[in-house]
């Protein structure tokens, strides 16, 4: 079971004068259960990249199969393997469009003709696991809530279509850091408690490393790094200042306290595991 990329390139306007190829012979392959943190500096081709992923774009070359079947035929297999992929696009409180909470999250759902209770139990798992109350936000209207709240609903929207796989293209986008953490804090929640696979595109660096298991690192339209989050960040500085990408600030100052002699191994990504190896390495005289 997987997500596969197979030779993939992608160009936008063919055959115009304006054409532009985002990404080029892409191969690539992602497991269930992964949970892959996709990186790179602006126009590295991360957006286009994710649209293949649900048959949204189709390559311009290659072939994109989800669990072997080519996203790209006729076939009802076809369609159902589209289906497996769910996609959080950029602010997607931009679409909704329902009046009450219920309606919007339930819109996909009924959309699979499932019957009435399957819907109403899906709405409220799915806003079980974004944090949202069902007895006091589903009769509201989606736009009534707060900004956060609003892209809450969106994303449960797309979790009560059940996906295999679920794909997000900076869901933490234009919030503050409390709504930030809570969008990140849902989504940890749901990959741990759930079956299903994530892949989240960020500019957060903090955030991704401390989330995924894995990291591709986009580099003008290629994967220029593909590897564990703690393999990429404690590797070279030097190639990953070439792609635009930021180290945590933690490794930052694991790497320079062992260059100035302190016993750190320098593989922590999030402050508390830092806290964790400094102490360490000043012999245990502390605790945190
Ligand atoms: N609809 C489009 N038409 C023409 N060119 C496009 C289109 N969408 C993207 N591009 C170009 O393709 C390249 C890759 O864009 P893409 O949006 O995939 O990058 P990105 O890494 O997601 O960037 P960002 O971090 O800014 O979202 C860029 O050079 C961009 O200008």
């Amino acid at each position: 079971m997987s997500i596969k990329l197979d030779n993939v390139s992608y160009t936008y306007m063919q055959g115009t004068p304006y054409q532009k190829t985002a990404i080029r012979e892409i191969t690539l392959e992602i497991q269930q259960r992964e949970f892959v943190g996709v990186i790179g500096h602006t126009g590295s081709g991360k957006s286009t990249l994710i649209q293949h992923l649900n048959g949204l774009l189709q390559p311009t070359l290659g072939e994109v199969l989800v669990d072997g079947v080519n996203l790209h035929t006729k076939s009802a297999e076809s369609k159902s393997a589209r289906r497996k992929v769910g996609m959080v696009f950029q602010y997607p409180e931009q679409q909704l469009f329902e009046e009450t909470v219920f309606d919007d999250i339930a819109f996909g759902p009924r959309n699979l003709k499932l019957d009435a209770d399957t819907v109403e139990a899906r709405v409220r798992r799915a806003m079980d696991f974004v944090g949202l109350d069902f007895d006091a936000f589903s009769r509201r209207s989606p736009f009534r809530l707060s900004g956060g709240q609003m892209r809450r609903v969106a994303i449960a929207g797309v979790i009560a279509l059940e996906p295999t796989y679920l794909v997000l293209d900076e869901p933490s986008a234009g919030l503050d850091p409390r709504g930030r953490d809570e969008i990140f804090g849902q989504i940890l929640n749901l990959y741990h408690t759930s079956n299903i696979t994530v892949i989240l595109v960020s500019h957060n660096m903090e955030d991704i490393a401390r989330m995924a298991n894995r990291l591709l690192v986009m580099h003008d339209g290629i994967i220029s790094l593909d590897g564990r989050p703690e393999t990429i960040f404690g590797g070279s500085i030097d190639r990953l200042r070439a792609a635009g990408v930021d180290v945590p600030s933690v490794t930052t100052l694991l790497r320079k306290l062992k260059t100035a002699g302190l016993p750190v191994l320098g593989e922590a990504l999030t402050p508390e595991l830092a806290t964790e190896e400094i102490l360490a390495a000043m012999g245990g005289k502390y605790s945190a």
